[in-house]
């Protein structure tokens, strides 16, 4: 059967990446408070996920709820992501519960454990001989208040699923780039998420089955620091990019070359 899917931040850069793969393959609810200027696949909501009682309204017959929606600047001031992360994330997930949403995919990010690269640790942490990892199963670490409002984020997740069986999967997101992976910025090699990873790890949270999860979303780089062993065996994800394929904007290497 064909899901329903929520899609909050819909007209930003991570929804885009994922209507971009999966445009078809689900029946798209999409909510933004910018409204879209592209020719979308589902009705389209524009709403502050702050609004409780439009969110509630927006919930409506929907299976899987992906929620990207919120300030994603690393350097948010703690005004924006109180708003916008934290209590537009717990409005979401409240608002899920209510309406019998089965999963809810919260999209994390690196930032939440950002503090991990200590001048210790990096640069070596962002080459491929270091073989330093983090799995999901440590605490957050993070690097801003942005990265607070994540880890926020996350911890909701674990109470809605604790507290009301709401499946839940975090997937703290590396760096999002379209076509190639970001040019001399190491940390981004390293943290490379590919726009067609992205849908299909976006794919594999609506469809794979879970109780609570948190997993990295990047690509299968040569130069991870982020283990993505839990996104495969948790979720099915099979990523097909890797930022060591690329020199500069040219895909020099072929995936089973
Ligand atoms: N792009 C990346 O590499 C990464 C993104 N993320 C997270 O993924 C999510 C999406 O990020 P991007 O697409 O890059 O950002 P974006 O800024 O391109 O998209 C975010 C969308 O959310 C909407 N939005 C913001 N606050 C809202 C509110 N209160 N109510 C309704 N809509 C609201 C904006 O209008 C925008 O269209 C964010 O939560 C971000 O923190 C996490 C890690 C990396
Ligand atoms: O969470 C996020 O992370 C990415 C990557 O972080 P950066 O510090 O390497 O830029 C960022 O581009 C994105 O805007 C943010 O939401």
């Amino acid at each position: 059967m064909v899901q329903s899917v929520l899609l909050t931040g819909a007209a930003g850069r991570v929804g885009s990446a994922i209507l971009g793969g999966l445009a078809d393959d689900y029946e798209w609810r999409l909510l933004d408070r910018e409204p879209s200027t592209d020719d979308q696949p589902g009705e389209f909501v524009v709403a502050d996920i702050t609004d409780a009682e439009t969110v509630r309204e927006a919930m409506d017959g929907i299976d899987v709820v992906i929620h990207l929606a919120g300030d994603p600047r690393p350097e948010a001031p703690w005004n924006s992501v109180l708003t916008n992360n934290i209590d537009g994330t717990q409005t979401v997930f409240e608002a899920a519960v209510d309406a019998d949403v089965e999963k809810v995919v919260f999209a994390s990010s690196n930032h939440a454990v950002g503090n991990y690269e200590t001048d210790e640790r990096t640069p070596e942490m962002y080459r491929e001989h270091d073989d330093y990892l983090l799995d999901g199963t440590e605490l957050p670490r993070p690097s801003n208040l942005y990265g607070v409002s994540k880890a926020a984020g996350e911890t909701l997740g674990r109470y809605y699923h604790d507290e009301h069986d709401l499946s839940v999967a975090c997937v703290r997101i590396g760096n999002l780039t379209q076509g190639h992976p970001p040019i001399g910025y190491e940390r981004g090699q390293a943290m490379w998420l590919s726009y067609r990873d992205c849908a299909h790890l976006f794919d594999r949270c609506i469809r794979a089955d879970y109780d609570y999860e948190i997993v990295y979303g990047i690509s299968d780089n040569d130069r991870k620091y982020y283990s993505i062993a839990r996104a495969r065996e948790a979720l099915g994800y099979d990523p097909q990019d890797n930022s060591a394929y690329y020199d500069g904007e040219e895909r020099v290497v072929e995936p089973d070359a």
